[in-house]
């Protein structure tokens, strides 16, 4: 099938908002494959306005707090009808529950909205490393778009129908990923590593499907994939929060040093408030979460894992 961005254009129009790791890195892939790019970020010096009018594609890669205030400034501006949105972030909403393509969603009901997900560390991609990840939309059609526009011989994009799974599997395991710096921070071994990862895949499912997700996509990229590169790669910002509570570092000095967005802190506390409202089982999770607030030590939550009634594989 032909892709035509615009009217009579051979290349797109992209629009990046947000200007940190992941805006910046993606905004160098669509340049790198000839398209015209604007990336607006809230300090720099072009206008929201500007920075979508003639947009084929409105990407996002605002951190999750920004995203309901950007959303609703996008709203007071005519889009060109014919954009397609991405959601690049990997959040929930604290006030809402939602994530972020819902918001998009229900913002801009007369657009497609593309999900795109996987295992993309920033650093490695801005490096020009071989990466692949998902481009997840009911439209498939919008999916084709995103996926032709940022493909290349370095990024290799898939596309799926599953858009609210690629995005919970993203988002989920950044809880993981705190888990699993706690992990090797306290040096308990790759068994004990492999096997937190590995019980924690069922953990996302289960929450991840309640909240809409198919459970295939969870083994795909952008569940197992990203849960299997944020949980073993200090360049994870997520990781590097659990690595030094382990450490006995506190959570303010971490986030001080990170210098930038770690989304588990608080997808975190959103997604106990959503298991412990459905009654799902999340116990991974739910040690994070403990250990986030101050109630146990690193030690006390490793503790609590491994103490857990015995039960079989397939058993919560
Ligand atoms: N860095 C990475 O490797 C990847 C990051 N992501 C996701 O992308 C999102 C952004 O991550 P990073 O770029 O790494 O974080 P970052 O901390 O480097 O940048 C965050 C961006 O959000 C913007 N922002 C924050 N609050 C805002 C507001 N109220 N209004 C407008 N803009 C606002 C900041 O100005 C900045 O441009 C996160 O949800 C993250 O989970 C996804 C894949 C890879
Ligand atoms: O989502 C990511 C990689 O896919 C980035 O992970 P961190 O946000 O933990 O750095």
């Amino acid at each position: 099938m032909a892709i035509v961005f615009g009217r009579s254009k051979t290349s797109a129009t992209v629009t990046i908002l947000g200007g940190g790791a992941w805006g910046s890195a993606l905004a160098a892939l669509a340049a790198d494959r000839g398209h015209g790019v604007k990336l607006w970020s809230r300090r720099g010096e072009l206008s929201l306005e500007a920075a979508v009018r003639d947009a084929d594609i409105i990407l996002s890669a605002i951190s999750m707090k920004g995203v309901p205030e950007t959303v609703e400034r996008l709203q007071t501006i005519d889009l060109p009808p014919s954009a397609v949105l991405v959601s690049a972030t990997k959040g929930l909403d604290s006030a809402t529950r939602r994530t972020p393509s819902q918001i998009w969603q229900a913002a801009f009901p007369n657009h497609p909205i593309v999900v795109l997900s996987g295992p993309n560390l920033s650093a490695e991609i801005q490096q020009g490393l071989p990466a692949a990840t998902v481009a997840a939309s009911t439209d498939i059609a919008a999916a084709r778009l995103v996926q032709t526009v940022f493909s290349s011989d370095r990024f290799r994009v898939y596309t799926n129908t599953d858009p609210i799974g690629t995005e919970l599997g993203g988002t989920l395991k950044n809880v993981i990923a705190i888990a699993a710096g706690v992990c090797d921070g306290l040096q308990l071994g790759t068994n004990a590593r492999s096997g937190l990862i590995t019980r924690a895949l069922p953990e996302i499912m289960r929450i991840g499907t309640q909240l809409g997700g198919q459970k295939e996509t969870f083994f795909g990229l952008s569940g197992l994939g990203d849960l299997l590169a944020t949980c073993t790669s200090p360049l994870s910002r997520n990781y590097r929060v659990g690595y030094g509570l382990a450490q006995g570092k506190s959570l303010e000095q971490i986030l001080e040093e990170v210098q930038s967005t770690a989304e588990g802190v608080n997808t975190t506390n959103v997604l106990i408030d959503l298991a412990d409202r459905q009654g799902i089982p999340v116990p991974v999770s739910y040690q994070v979460y403990l250990l986030l607030n101050g109630k146990i030590s690193p030690r006390q939550a490793v503790e609590a894992l491994m103490e857990r009634d015995l039960k079989p594989e397939d058993g919560g």
